[in-house]
């Protein structure tokens, strides 16, 4: 280490800006498109459709403070899903497991309506709703996706470790989730996704 280099992380202070789905003290920021999510939707019909109609706007967008790297770093922030649908699908995230699959995560309601669907590559499938003040602690080895079953935006507060990285490769070799968050007579509901054709448990990211 160069003896100028401080040898310890500056201590950030962020500030959440709920309404606007916005944090202020982060050090990254990504944007998501309708674009960018080809083959998440299984109606692809809808899906062209919503692209050709679409008007630039992102469909998510994740704001993040990471000030250290390596074991024990943890990455925090905010991330905003848009409201819609495409076809009788609501709005989601693209979804993963950790690298590092192990690792854990939290989500914190700070608005809007929203679905955590988590699944485990033998099969086990969990959706559990987010309002304002509620959190959901998303062990390692489960597969997450957020969705926004609501009519404004979604955003949640996440907490993860730096190193944990995101792997989406198990979702898309299996043909996509297993279940799908669906319009329902009761807002949402859970239906089998029938191009899914099972995770395989030998495919976790090495760990
Ligand atoms: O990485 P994905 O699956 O596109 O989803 C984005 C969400 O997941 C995170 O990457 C955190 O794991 C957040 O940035 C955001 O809430
Ligand atoms: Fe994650």
């Amino acid at each position: 280490m160069n003896e100028n280099e401080p040898r310890y992380a500056e201590p950030a202070e962020l500030k959440f800006l709920i309404g606007a789905g916005a944090m202020v003290g982060g050090s990254g920021r990504y944007e998501k498109y309708l674009a960018d999510l080809s083959g998440l939707y299984r109606d692809t019909d809808a899906y062209d459709r919503a692209l050709s109609a679409d008007e630039g706007e992102p469909t998510y967008w994740v704001q993040s403070s990471s000030i250290e790297n390596g074991d024990g770093a943890l990455t925090i922030g905010v991330s905003t899903l848009n409201p819609g649908r495409i076809g009788d699908e609501f709005s989601m995230t693209r979804g993963h497991i950790h690298g590092k699959a192990q690792c854990a995560e939290l989500y914190y309601g700070l608005a809007g309506r929203g679905v955590m669907l988590m699944e485990t590559l033998d099969g086990q499938t969990r959706a559990i709703e987010i309002t304002p003040g509620v959190a959901v602690h998303v062990p390692g080895h489960w597969i997450h996706r957020s969705v926004n079953v609501g009519h404004v935006p979604f955003t949640t507060l996440f907490c993860y470790a730096t190193d944990a990285g995101q792997d989406y490769e198990v979702i898309a070799r299996a043909g996509g989730m297993a279940k799908l968050v669906v319009a329902d007579t009761a807002r949402w509901a859970l239906r089998s996704n029938p191009d899914h054709v099972g995770y395989l448990p030998s495919e976790a990211p090495a760990s």
